[in-house]
């Protein structure tokens, strides 16, 4: 079961956020989930909720390779304007972690496989996130129905099968994205 390690204020970019440190025994203690809220949630439906997966090689060294980076910038923004919750899991390369996706990107590069083969080749699922901890998140913060932001179906069935109620999923895309991250949007 995950437990809500911390919390505080945070003065961001995009105004005060609330930001909450969760622990979940099922992805470790060095994997920390975040929780970063802005308004007052408590009560309300059709909260809109980003939860977005941990890419360093887009959001830290600043590749163009995924959208990564941008669909998060978005979402803060998005999030900020009309209040909301961005979860930001540590499910690293769609959940296999930082050396397999990068051993995945050197495959793609060297025998052109899309993310799914390199995947596949490396003996590893094409798919290996988990939200159990995610209604938890949402009930601590009184939120009662979420609008997802995302493009992935997957997600929306992930919380439906745990039990959040998901009124619709609202798409998140940037127009000016590299040609390399064109094909990995057209992969996915
Ligand atoms: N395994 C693998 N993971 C990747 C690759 N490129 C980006 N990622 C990871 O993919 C995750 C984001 O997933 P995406 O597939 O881009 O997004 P999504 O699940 O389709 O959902 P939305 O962004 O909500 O529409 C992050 O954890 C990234 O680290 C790749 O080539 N291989």
């Amino acid at each position: 079961m995950a437990t809500l390690e911390s919390s505080c204020t945070l003065p961001t970019a995009e105004g005060t956020v609330l930001m909450q440190v969760y622990h979940d025994p099922a992805t470790g203690p060095d994997k920390p989930w975040v929780v970063s809220s802005s308004g007052d949630l408590d009560g309300r439906e059709g909260v809109l909720v980003r939860l977005h997966d941990a890419c360093f090689t887009s959001e830290i060294l600043r590749s163009v390779k995924c959208d990564c980076e941008a669909q998060l910038r978005e979402s803060q923004r998005l999030i900020a304007a009309e209040g909301g919750v961005l979860i930001y899991t540590p499910h690293e390369g769609r959940g296999i972690g930082l050396a397999k996706k990068v051993a995945a990107y050197r495959l793609q590069h060297e025998q052109n496989l899309d993310t799914v083969d390199a995947n596949r080749a490396l003996g590893e699922p094409d798919e290996a996130r988990t939200y159990t901890c995610v209604p938890l998140m949402l009930r601590n913060l009184g939120v009662r129905s979420i609008r997802l932001l995302s493009n992935n179906p997957f997600k929306a069935n992930a919380l439906r099968a745990l039990g959040v109620t998901v009124v619709r999923m609202e798409s998140l895309w940037k127009a000016d994205v590299s040609d390399l991250c064109l094909s990995y949007v057209q992969a996915k």
